[in-house]
């Protein structure tokens, strides 16, 4: 996207992709400048403190953060910045995504992340929620959000079958 991004997503993994490409999917539905990146507090603990610590100053106003398992990457990229942190927890092969929730909801007092529901469910309403978020000062984003949902709620079916 050519614009300068709004919103971050990060994720832990590129075998997270899977699950948070569906918030990235969401923000270019509304017309929202994203950006797509894998940083992991495990594995590149710079490239998290580099990215966290810049986020603010380089225009990013909501950070998307998706991560699995032992899921610390949401709760230290909102100990680095001052940003909304919505936190996604992607479904782990042996847990079902039960510690990556565990992980990421329960930050202590202070520092805090909004956590979703476990898996795709969680990542579009992070997209949902960050583009809700932006539209609070962004008229035009509220109405394309607007029209989203009245989208969405004229699509569901009144017959099961
Ligand atoms: N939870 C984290 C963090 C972190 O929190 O920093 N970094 C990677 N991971 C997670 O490890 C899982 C397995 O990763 P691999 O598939 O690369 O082995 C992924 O779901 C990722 O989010």
């Amino acid at each position: 996207m050519a614009d300068t991004p709004l919103i971050g997503i990060i994720m832990g993994s590129t075998s997270d992709w899977e699950t948070m490409r569906h918030a990235a999917d969401i923000l270019t539905q509304l017309g929202v400048a994203h950006e797509t990146k894998v940083v992991s507090a495990h594995r590149t603990p710079k490239r998290l403190y580099d990215y966290a610590t810049s986020a603010a100053g380089r225009g990013l106003q909501v950070i998307i953060a998706g991560a699995g398992g032992a899921a610390h990457l949401p709760g230290m990229a909102a100990s680095m910045t001052h940003l909304p942190v919505l936190g996604v927890p992607v479904e782990s092969a042996a847990l079902k995504g039960m510690d990556s929730l565990y992980s990421i909801v329960q930050m202590p007092g202070g520092i805090p992340v909004g956590t979703l529901a476990i898996g795709k469910a969680g990542a579009i309403n992070a997209g949902l929620l960050a583009a809700s978020i932006l539209a609070l000062g962004d008229l035009a984003l509220s109405e394309r959000l607007q029209a989203w949902r009245t989208a969405q709620t004229d699509g569901v079916a009144t017959d099961p079958a």
